[in-house]
């Protein structure tokens, strides 16, 4: 604007207020800056006049007075001689430089007109005391051009008209130049604030360059992630067709924090295609030898070897082999038991295989593990009650069975359920591994003695110890050679629990030392038992020994169960190779996903869409909480006025708005906690990397619980309370409340993901949320907060918050009262300054800034759900 090049050259002392008379009113402040003399509306200039030609004839002191009009660019002059006016002047439409005259900077006023009017009578106007000549008529007759040069840094002027270049050819010299501006404070602040609004400062080109790449980067990951889909649904694809085999050789665990020993050097195998068991008491170790078994992350120390068909692998291959179901059921509570199993079925069946092929498939399952009468049911909770605990346990064995894994483990997949559908579930196991696409492992505490019959092998774990690994059937006779007989019409799975419960039993059993004869017939009896249950199953199935086609993997499998050895064999070919992550055998192999990102960000987006429309609580609850509190807040500071309590209203409305929006943001944690578990077992099982569930989880956080609800809640308390009414203030304001929503809540999101407990992360939060609120710039002000605790406040989401709504409200308006007589006319501007020691400029730098924090707080967020929410058992 043109008030930044009238720098003017003289030293601002304020306005003349001896003779001629005072051009200040005396309340008004002068401007006196004498860093950097400006002008901002009217600057006025007051000179002795050094001209020995006038002198001359008409002595005495001239001063000239001058009035330079920033705003329109006019020029009006005043000629005094004495104490008396002589003539004043008009020079309208002038142009304003800075000239660099030899190194000297000089503002220069040109004007192309001018007009003047001589005072008579005067001296020089022919007035008194009789002039030897007047000038009346030559001043009255002036026509310009005008122009004022004044040299930066200096108390002199040259004042120029061109009419009278006959006299004065050098012009006329001024001298002892005082300048000055008679405004408001706010004036001067208004003026500066609109330099800086208008201006678009490096950091803003910044950001907005910074945006445009973001932008530009999400198109780029769209695209190249669509044509990733269409690659993957043309990519032909086949669905396992072969069970592997798995074999464990002297497994260990070792607790790091007290250095027990939960298993001791535990082996087995199951082949391909066979069904092992594993049994024992409670507390035995059974679920934490089918964790290792399944590759997951232990906590503590393991040891032993796992070959995968023979070969030593990578953990990760393992994982990928095995498909696991978990002695607890992580279910989505609000998706029926069909919508569930098709959520598996989207995730991990092949992108390319057509969408009815999947649903057929669901159906099977779900028909396969008597579900067909409750498919249409939701799940539920503890909350709210859903299908009961022994359908859910089948569901859990529904979505792993979903992709037909090579081995399927299964820790306690019997457990509460009645005997007939344990039975069904076992058998419908069986009938798995009989077709040879899968191995199946599983965990049973005390089977009835038709399903133990149904198990190809069994391992007994008593204390982390193995007691018995062989054959089913010859399970009862290598006990009884031991001397320990199990009673006629006994279940000998009961009998078997009993001994390794009854440590006597146990030695007893350990003390006897088997012939090697005996081994063979262990390993061999394992065989015959094998094909025994196949037939047996085959029976149940009604399918003939004849019909079953025997691949050459299934030979060769078979030949491996051959070649298998007996438990001491086993015991004595210990190996010292690391089962842990940090040494692991082979080469990891990057997790491979059937499906592409896009169906995996919309599969789980269709889910949390679902999850919030049935699960409606919490949304109803934040919208009807952002409409009523929107109505009482506009209610309470109902058409705020300009006067000294409606400023506080203004202030405290804004304050009152955020520290509600705060912590409302809350609820993010509890929503969070919820879908963490849930996250957590279905990325251990492969069906999902952590960027679509992080992208889907802010999604349907942040847009209906935080936008949706500050928007409602801005637009409602806006109007009513009546701030600042133009619809620019308006919509920064409804952004500013936006993004410090969605800041609030990130932080929330962020100390939910990387805080575990529960508690922990509610107190934290609430704590945080108190500190930021007194720091935020309404509890205390921000230039008086003690200087050891100032940094506290650049941590404080509420102070950019804060401090942008409190910028845009309150910056442009000003403050008029009037307190027992005493007028008060106070520009926002300096409240802002003086009463919350905010910057004039800080509503984008605020906004800036909570835009950043964002930024950052999505981007720890997604670091926590990649790298600390990982499954640890
Ligand atoms: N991280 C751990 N911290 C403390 N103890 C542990 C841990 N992991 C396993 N244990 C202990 O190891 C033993 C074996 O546990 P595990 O869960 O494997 O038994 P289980 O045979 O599966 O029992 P159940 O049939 O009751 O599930 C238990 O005594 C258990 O308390």
């Amino acid at each position: 604007t043109t008030t930044t090049t009238t720098t003017v050259t003289a030293t601002v002392t304020g306005a003349p207020t001896a003779t001629p008379p005072p051009l200040c009113i005396p309340e008004y402040d002068c401007s006196s800056n004498p860093k950097k003399p400006q002008a901002f509306y009217n600057s006025f200039m007051s000179c002795a006049v050094n001209a020995p030609e006038l002198t001359g004839f008409f002595p005495g002191n001239y001063t000239l007075n001058l009035d330079l009009d920033v705003k329109n660019t006019t020029v009006y002059a005043q000629l005094w001689l004495g104490q008396s006016e002589q003539f004043f002047c008009k020079a309208p439409a002038c142009t304003l430089t800075t000239v660099n005259d030899n190194g000297v900077i000089k503002t220069k006023w040109d004007c192309p007109t001018l007009t003047c009017t001589c005072i008579e009578p005067t001296v020089m106007c022919g007035g008194i005391p009789g002039p030897v000549i007047t000038l009346g008529a030559t001043i009255n007759a002036l026509k310009g051009p005008f122009s004022l040069t004044c040299p930066q840094g200096s108390n002199e002027c040259d004042f120029f008209i061109g009419d009278l270049d006959g006299f004065f050819p050098t012009g006329l010299k001024m001298v002892d130049c005082d300048l000055g501006e008679c405004i408001f404070p706010s004036e001067i602040d208004d003026s500066i604030s609109n330099v800086d609004k208008k201006a678009l400062s490096p950091g803003i080109i910044a950001c907005l360059a910074i945006l445009g790449l973001l932008i530009l980067a999400l198109i780029v990951v769209c695209s190249v992630a669509k044509r990733r889909q269409l690659v993957l649904s043309r990519t032909p694809y086949t669905l396992n067709t072969e069970a592997a085999s798995l074999e464990f050789r002297n497994v260990g665990y070792t607790l790091n924090k007290d250095g027990l020993e939960i298993l001791k050097g535990i082996s087995g195998s199951a082949p391909a295609g066979a069904v092992l068991a594993v049994m024992g008491p409670s507390g035995a170790g059974k679920s934490t030898l089918v964790d290792i078994l399944a590759g997951k992350n232990k906590g503590g120390k393991v040891s032993g070897q796992i070959l995968l068909n023979g070969k030593q692998v990578h953990l990760s291959e393992i994982r990928r082999a095995v498909g696991y179901v978990d002695q607890e059921d992580t279910l989505p509570a609000t998706q029926t038991v069909y919508e569930a199993v098709l959520f598996s079925a989207m995730m991990r069946l092949p992108e390319a295989m057509p969408i009815y092929r999947v649903h057929e498939r669901v159906a099977e399952v779900i028909e396969m593990l008597g579900l067909t009468h409750c498919s249409n049911r939701r799940i539920g909770n503890v909350t709210t009650r859903g299908i009961s605990g022994g359908e859910k346990r089948r569901v859990s064995i529904a979505l792993e069975l979903i992709t037909r894994p090579p081995i399927l483990i299964l820790d306690e997949p019997t457990s509460g359920l009645d005997s007939h559908s344990a039975h069904m579930v076992v058998e419908q196991l069986c009938k798995l591994a009989q077709s040879k696409t899968t191995t199946v492992i599983l965990t049973i505490h005390q089977p009835r003695s038709d399903i133990f019959a149904m198990f190809d092998h069994t391992l007994v774990v008593s204390k982390g110890e193995a007691l018995y690994f062989g054959a089913t059937n010859t399970a009862a006779a290598y006990f009884n050679r031991r001397g320990l007989v199990c009673p006629t019409n006994y279940n000998i799975a009961d009998y078997l629990l009993d001994i390794a419960m009854d440590q006597e039993l146990v030695a007893k059993a350990k003390s006897f030392t088997e012939s090697g004869d005996e081994k063979v017939a262990r390993a061999t009896g394992a065989q015959t038992h094998a094909n025994g249950n196949a037939l047996a199953r085959r029976g149940v199935n009604g399918v003939n020994n004849s019909e079953i086609t025997r691949t050459s993997s299934e030979a060769s499998n078979e030949r491996a169960y051959e070649t298998s050895v007996p438990m001491e064999e086993f015991e004595s070919n210990s190996s010292t190779a690391s089962l842990s992550e940090s040494a692991p055998p082979g080469k990891k192999k990057k997790t491979i996903y059937p499906t592409s990102f896009l169906t995996q960000l919309r599969t789980i987006m269709k889910r949390n869409f679902q999850t919030l429309i049935r699960d409606r609580s919490l949304l109803v609850l934040h919208l009807a909480v952002a409409i009523v509190l929107g109505v009482f807040i506009g209610g309470l500071y109902f058409k705020v006025g300009m006067d000294l309590a409606g400023f506080q209203n203004r202030a405290g409305s804004l304050f009152f708005m955020m520290a509600l929006l705060g912590f409302s943001s809350i609820s993010a944690l509890g929503a969070f906690t919820e879908v963490r578990t849930l996250y957590i077992k279905e990325r251990s099982n492969g069906y999902y990397p952590p960027m679509p569930f992080v992208i889907s989880t802010l999604l349907f956080d942040l847009i209906p619980l935080r936008i949706v609800p500050s928007l409602l809640m801005g637009c409602i308390s806006y109007w009513m309370i009546g701030l600042n009414s133009t619809i620019t203030t308006f919509f920064k304001f409804l952004l500013i409340l936006v993004l410090f929503n969605v800041a609030t809540a990130m932080f929330c999101l962020v100390i939910a993901a990387g805080v575990r407990k529960t508690g922990v992360a509610s107190l934290a939060s609430s704590i945080a949320m108190l500190f930021m609120m007194l720091f935020g710039g309404f509890l205390i002000n921000s230039k008086q907060i003690p200087k050891a605790l100032t940094w506290i406040q650049y941590l404080s989401m509420f102070k950019y918050g804060f401090e942008a709504l409190a910028v845009n409200e309150i910056a442009t308006s000003k403050l008029i009262d009037n307190i027992q007589g005493v007028a008060f006319n106070v520009p926002g501007s300096l409240i802002l300054q003086k009463l919350f020691g905010f910057d004039l400029t800080g509503y984008w730098q605020s906004m800036i800034i909570l835009v950043g924090l964002n930024v950052v707080m999505i981007v720890v967020f997604w670091w926590f759900v990649s790298y600390r929410l990982k499954e640890r058992k």
